[in-house]
């Protein structure tokens, strides 16, 4: 049993003690958390001793502003010009490597350094002292009366960390009652500690897994990469429940062991929790968690954590790739074919390639896990670039649940209706032996469009070209791209006839209705992003499903990745053909990506699981690819069909979208822009065209497509070219996005 130590939280000053040297110059660069790409130089009291990466307060006009120290001054500027640096901030200096990372990742992206520079420096603040605060621990005695909810919260308590009584019941997911009723019965006793460094005292060896052989081997390879510190990129490709988190892991702990540190990085905060499970288990403490429903405070203790080395696993989103580790050991990318990857915002981002950037600047292995790795990962691992590591099978002789393919044109669900007979009847079977279910389809809302059957009209966004998305439960109807929403009216705007507006087309809560009139007697739960708000909910719901306390899921993609439901037998895909008929160049690939991954859900327990997928093009290759477990074949032919067309990894793309309010204006400068683009560039340039989408939150919007070869500089070729382009009225935007994930 542990004991509650009270120790003393991560120290700013002790980190801001340490030895600066002197620099030969009197001024310096500084870059600020701003949008713009220059930094500014200013002179450096004698008093202030402040190396590249110092926190430095300097006036901006007429305000203050916290920047970084980026390096010497620049000489030109005649001293007499020059503003003086205020004081230096007591915060730990961002290292060469991050500067280093920070540079690079703006040259590549074509965003304002400063703009990078902001998302590397989101928690750094002093987290201030830390007060003693109360937690809960077990006592080793059994409460007078056992409830599976008091179970739950025993064993979780039972690995001896003291937790606050909100934290114990979410991550048992029970209600704070329950805490204090084993308090009472003392069963849980109540201790004051100081928090230790998030991340901290983590134990490598402590809930060490007995390895397959096949893990073994991977592990072992892996470990070596992290002690080599060679920057090498490795891809773990293994079918869904073939134990890949337990092989990274391994890795992990390596990198615990020789006094590194590791990230892992996770396309979406749904995963987190269940990541944070595991690494909890297996290494006896949390790791930091990092993303942006995260509290600003526990951002700061984390930041400085990994600036002093003392948080040592930090779990996160895309923007953790931007702590200020002090020796990164090893990142991790799991699910790493995932878009949830990719920021659209400026700076436009893929934190994939950009892990792979940061590993090589830190000499840090990076690991890249999927069972549907991306086609530019495959084409890499193919080619030599990056290690290629596979494993073929489930973890403890589970096999892959077999996939059926449902054609709906020979078996159609009745009218109206969108859950075909054979599919209704394996549902039912499934249920009726006691075993759990999952309804796929990737679509939030009740009804992608509605319209009046009285006179056609058809309800769209005013301000995209969209159409608006029924949402029953909320009952309103909703732009999925701007968030405009209205009422769903009592009768048509344009012709006043009542009672004549219909649905047309299936969204989950659709699918819920039909689910509850079809099994009346199953415990439904519905998994969407836009009903289930905030990492708190998805995770309770998600324990739901994992403790079978719901008998039929609904869900859309939320439900797909990474998550182990012991229970579920059975996935049906509601459309498989979904996402198939778009112009996209990654249709087909995301949708197998997408439908492995949640048929791969079914089986993963004692019993051998099934996907059904509702299709009316059994035939396609993806679905092909999908019934005879044949990832090779489809990926091979999907490599041939981007190597012909020149498309990434191939080839190399990047669109920019211009956009005014005034259609003419996009129109006008697109073409403008069009017109200048060097003729001698070693690229081709296509469009402008219309985006497929061509007004969004009333913008609209032009698009350009560059198209070079995987050998040309498409950043620098763009920046040169943008240079010697016309200038952009004011009203127009200009959206840069170098190997652009949407083509939207
Ligand atoms: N060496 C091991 N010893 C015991 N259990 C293991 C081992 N390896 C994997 N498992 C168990 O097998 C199941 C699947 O493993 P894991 O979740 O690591 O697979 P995965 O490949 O990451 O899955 P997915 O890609 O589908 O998310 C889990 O319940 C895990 O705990
Ligand atoms: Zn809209």
């Amino acid at each position: 049993m542990w004991i509650a130590i009270v120790t003393v939280g991560s120290d700013f000053l002790r980190l801001s003690a340490a030895p600066d040297l002197p620099m030969p110059a009197e001024s310096v660069e500084v870059l600020l958390p701003v949008a713009l790409d220059r930094s500014f130089t200013y002179s450096l009291p004698e008093d202030i001793i402040a190396p590249p990466g110092s926190f430095v307060e300097v006036p901006l006009g007429p305000r203050a502003v916290a920047g970084v120290v980026w390096g010497p001054g620049d000489p030109e500027v005649p001293a007499g010009k020059l503003k003086a640096v205020r004081q230096k901030l007591e915060l730990p200096p961002l290292g060469d490597e991050l500067r280093a990372f920070v540079d690079w990742v703006a040259r590549y992206t074509l965003a304002p350094r400063g703009m990078v520079l902001r998302i590397a420096v989101r928690g750094a603040r002093n987290p201030g002292d830390e007060t003693p605060r109360s937690a809960v621990i077990a006592t080793g005695s059994a409460p007078g009366r056992a409830t599976p909810a008091r179970t739950r919260v025993l064993a979780t308590a039972s690995d001896g960390v003291p937790r606050s009584k909100s934290d114990l019941a979410r991550a048992a997911a029970v209600s704070p009652g329950v805490i204090d009723g084993l308090v009472a019965d003392g069963a849980l006793r109540i201790v004051e500690v100081i928090a230790e460094p998030i991340g901290s005292g983590l134990q490598p060896d402590l809930g060490r897994p007995e390895l397959s052989e096949a893990q073994a081997d991977i592990a072992a390879l892996l470990q070596a990469a992290v002690r080599d510190r060679t920057g090498s990129t490795h891809l773990v490709e293994g079918v869904t429940g073939s134990g890949k988190t337990e092989v990274y892991l391994e890795a992990v702990a390596e990198a615990l062991r020789t006094g590194r540190q590791a990230l892992i990085l996770l396309p979406e905060i749904a995963l987190t929790q269940a990541v944070l499970d595991r690494v909890t288990r297996r290494f006896g403490g949390a790791p930091g968690e990092w993303h942006s429903t995260v509290s600003a405070k526990r951002r700061a203790r984390i930041w400085t954590g990994t600036a002093s080395g003392e948080t040592r696993i930090v779990v996160g989103a895309r923007s953790a790739l931007f702590l200020p580790f002090r020796d990164l050991g090893i990142i991790v990318v799991d699910e790493e074919h995932d878009a949830g990857f990719k920021q659209e915002d400026v700076p436009v981002y893929h934190a994939r390639d950009m892990a792979v950037v940061r590993g090589k600047l830190a000499e840090a292995p990076v690991v890249l896990v999927s069972a549907t790795p991306s086609l530019e990962s495959r084409v890499n691992a193919d080619a030599g670039r990056y290690r290629h590591h596979l494993l073929p099978e489930r973890f403890g002789g589970r096999t892959m649940p077999e996939i059926e393919l449902l054609d709906l044109r020979a078996d159609p669900p009745p009218p109206g209706r969108w859950i075909a007979p054979r599919l209704e009847e394996q549902v039912r079977d499934t249920l009726a032996r006691g075993e759990q279910a999952l309804l796929f389809l990737n679509r939030r809302g009740f009804a992608p469009l509605t319209l009046c059957r009285a006179c056609g009209h058809r309800f769209a966004c005013p301000n995209c070209s969209a159409w608006l998305v029924e949402h029953r439960f909320r009952r309103q109807l909703a732009c999925h791209h701007c968030g405009h929403h209205e009422p769903v009216p009592p009768a048509c705007p344009k012709c006043s006839t009542t009672d004549k507006l219909a649905a047309v087309g299936p969204g989950v809560e659709r699918i819920r209705d039909e689910a509850a009139a079809l099994f009346p007697e199953a415990r439904l739960a519905v998994l969407s992003s836009d009903l289930v708000i905030g990492a708190d909910s998805i995770r309770a719901e998600l324990k739901a499903v994992e403790d079978h306390a719901v008998d039929l899921v609904i869900g859309t993609q939320l439900v797909t990745k990474g998550h182990n439901f012991p229970h579920l037998t059975l996935v049906g895909v509601v459309d498989g053909d979904l996402g198939l008929g778009t112009s996209d160049p990654r249709a087909a690939e995301r949708t197998f990506q997408l439908l492995e991954q949640v048929t791969g859900r079914a089986g993963r327990g004692a019993i051998a699981g099934r996907g059904i997928v509702q299709t009316t093009d059994p035939l396609h290759p993806v679905m092909q690819a999908l019934k005879n477990h044949d990832a090779a074949a489809f990926y091979a032919a999907e490599i041939d069909a981007r190597a012909d067309a020149m498309l990434p990894p191939f080839g190399r793309l990047a669109s920019l979208v211009v956009s005014a309010p005034v259609r003419n204006d996009a129109e006008a400068y697109a073409r403008a822009l069009a017109q200048s683009f060097p003729a001698s560039a070693p690229a081709r340039l296509l469009g402008p065209a219309e985006a497929p989408i061509s007004l969004l939150r009333g913008r609209h919007r032009f698009r350009l497509l560059l198209r070079a070869d995987r050998t040309v500089d498409v950043p620098g070729l763009i920046r040169a070219w943008l240079a010697e382009a016309p200038r952009a009225p004011a009203s127009i935007g200009l959206h840069t996005d170098v190997d652009p994930v949407s083509f939207l």
